[in-house]
């Protein structure tokens, strides 16, 4: 099986070692179709995901990204008219089994979003959050040592460790953002979604973020939808693009931004739409 469905020719045809590729795939989706009642939104969608690897989706405005993201930990549930087709895998456990409990999943398949949004609560309690309702410790021992390892992992711990208790919602936009990304990983997820991570933070902070995303890889498989084809390139090792709810090609980020096979991605990173 190549990396995409269908015939449009991928980048992992000419792999040597796609043996070894296929062993590391930590996500695998089987001809997705996404319908937002009438509008089909994503279409026979077929990519694999690798583990440990940070993967950027890009497209022109419109051309399913988010929609495709908010599939791969069932935050389209949420949406009355939206229904989804097809087969998603995690470690090869189908991830709409109804066996399989959405907010357990979403504990695995944590999600980062456009705008940071922490709770309007203390720094402390937005991290211990997760472990407390997942049931993850049974001592405040334990739950300090989870707020100060995750705050760590997101780059903040030294930023914020002497004022535990003021309100998340008073730090900066990019400290925000690694709160969040705290939060995410305080309750141990296996995979973090990144939904246009750095668009409401100022360069510095986006440097910040795309800095962490860089360490998070190596414990974590990271997916991230980005508009800009900078971040895509200074960040993630695959890059996938899609158009009008068609992923049209998939590859090593430096093939797609060099040698890109199809036209419509070629037009795309050329800038000539979108
Ligand atoms: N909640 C929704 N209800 C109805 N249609 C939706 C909804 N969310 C997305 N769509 C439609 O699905 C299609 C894909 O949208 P999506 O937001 O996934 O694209 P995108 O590539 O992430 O766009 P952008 O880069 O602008 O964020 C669009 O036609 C959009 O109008």
């Amino acid at each position: 099986m190549s990396e995409v469905s269908g015939a449009i020719r991928t980048a992992d045809e000419f792999e040597p070692n796609k043996a070894t590729a296929m062993e590391n795939t930590k996500i695998s989706a089987d001809k997705v179709q996404v319908y937002y009642g009438d509008t089909h939104a994503i279409k026979d969608v077929s990519i694999n995901i690798r583990a440990q690897t940070v993967t950027a989706f890009i497209g022109p405005s419109g051309c399913g990204k988010s929609t495709f993201l908010r599939c791969l930990n069932r935050m389209n549930d949420t949406i009355d008219i939206c229904r989804v087709e097809g087969r998603i895998a995690i470690d090869d456990e189908d991830i709409y089994d109804p066996k399989v409990d959405p907010v357990q999943l979403r504990a695995k398949v944590g999600m980062v979003f456009q705008k940071p949004n922490p709770f309007p609560k203390s720094i402390y309690d937005n991290v211990s959050y997760g472990p407390r309702i997942h049931g993850l410790v049974r001592r405040k021992s334990e739950l300090d040592d989870i707020v100060a390892s995750s705050l760590q992992k997101a780059g903040l711990w030294e930023e914020v460790k002497d004022r535990l208790d003021s309100p998340g919602t008073g730090l900066s936009g990019g400290q925000q953002q690694r709160l969040c990304i705290a939060r995410a990983i305080a309750v141990s997820p296996e995979v973090i979604l990144m939904d246009e991570p750095c668009s409401a933070l100022d360069p510095i902070a986006t440097a910040k973020v795309e800095e962490l995303i860089d360490e998070l890889r190596e414990n974590y498989t990271i997916v991230i939808v980005t508009h800009s084809m900078q971040q895509a390139a200074r960040v993630s090792q695959r890059t996938a693009f899609f158009h009008l709810g068609n992923l049209v090609e998939v590859g090593d980020t430096q093939d797609i931004f060099t040698n890109p096979r199809d036209k419509r991605t070629q037009d795309y990173i050329t800038g000539r739409f979108g």
